[in-house]
């Protein structure tokens, strides 16, 4: 079994968004610009949009931090987005979800320029990710890409399933992995809370991706011998002999399902921090294609 080191490959990843960010600096250029705007004060939410302002240091972009009251109304935080739209000393921003009740999230993730929406959430972009256009794919979707292009994973041909079908993480890259690329043109199947013989299912996976948000859900004894687990979940669970009071776990149970795959990503350390690596990737695009 091997990691699928996240960490360590968004630390390589940085260090040549960085050297690019350098170079292109060197050339009269301002550096890349990205803003994250935070509504409420969600601890974990907090803790994300605080490692990405840490990631854009790192590599030499600018950074802003917007944060704004759970309060706020829908009217207000879209006249706030029509503002950073046309900011143009702003390349790239993010709205950080999820969003309180009151907010409407397809609404706002709408309102948001595409040529700014680094998340590729927006429905333009999500539609050229379909046609394999040039665009911004949605971050970890892209992360997932990039970890398995780094360790050289051979996906065609393979059996992928995907289990969760959100916006943002299962639909598009159930979508990824099947267009012709590498890595991609892989066989998904695309499973959902009305998956009949999820466990039957589970076990043809030559790759797993599980982006569920249920803590341990995948066992060792529900995975193929020699399988690629990606596991996508990242839940706080209450754990009062940490320090911080939780541990973060994934979707899947590792210790036992470590036993049965050639590569696995740990949590945390494995997607999460490509998630964060390709928003920066997206802002360096986002700065560079209006040059
Ligand atoms: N508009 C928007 N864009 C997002 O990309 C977005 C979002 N909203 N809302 C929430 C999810 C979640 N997400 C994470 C990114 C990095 C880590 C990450 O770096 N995790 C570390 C540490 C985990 C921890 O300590 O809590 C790790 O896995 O190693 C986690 C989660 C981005 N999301």
């Amino acid at each position: 079994m091997r990691i699928l080191d996240g960490k360590k490959t968004a630390e390589q990843v940085r260090q040549e968004i960085k050297k690019e960010v350098a170079t292109w600096v060197d050339k009269g250029n301002r550096p890349p610009h990205l803003a994250a705007v935070l509504v409420g004060d969600n601890g974990a939410s907090q803790t994300y949009v605080n490692a990405k302002i840490k990631d854009c240091e790192e590599v030499g972009f600018k950074s802003s931090l917007i944060k704004l009251s759970d309060t706020i109304t829908e009217k207000e935080l879209l006249e706030k987005i029509d503002e950073l739209n046309s900011d143009e000393s702003l390349d790239g921003y993010i709205v950080q979800l999820p969003l309180p009740k009151h907010i409407n999230e397809k609404k706002i993730t709408q309102a948001i320029s595409p040529t700014k929406d680094v998340d590729g959430f927006h429905p333009e972009n999500l539609g050229k990710m379909v046609l394999n256009l040039p665009t911004f794919l949605p971050a970890t979707p892209y992360g997932i890409m990039q970890l398995l292009e780094y360790y050289s994973i051979d996906t065609s041909g393979k059996n992928c399933v995907v289990v969760g079908r959100s916006n943002i993480v299962g639909t598009p890259v159930s979508i990824l992995m099947s267009r012709n690329n590498d890595p991609g043109n892989a066989t998904v199947t695309l499973a959902h809370s009305r998956t009949q013989n999820l466990e039957a299912l589970i076990k043809t996976a030559d790759i797993l991706i599980v982006a569920l948000g249920k803590p341990d859900f995948i066992k060792g004894d529900m995975v193929k011998e020699g399988a690629v687990i990606i596991d996508v979940g990242i839940t706080r669970v209450t754990d009062s002999s940490r320090k911080k009071g939780y541990r973060v776990a994934g979707d899947v149970h590792f210790e036992s399902v470590k036993k049965k795959a050639s590569f696995i990503t740990p949590v945390p350390g494995g997607v999460g921090p490509m998630t964060r690596v390709s928003l920066l990737k997206n802002t360096l695009l986002a700065c560079k294609r209006k040059a």
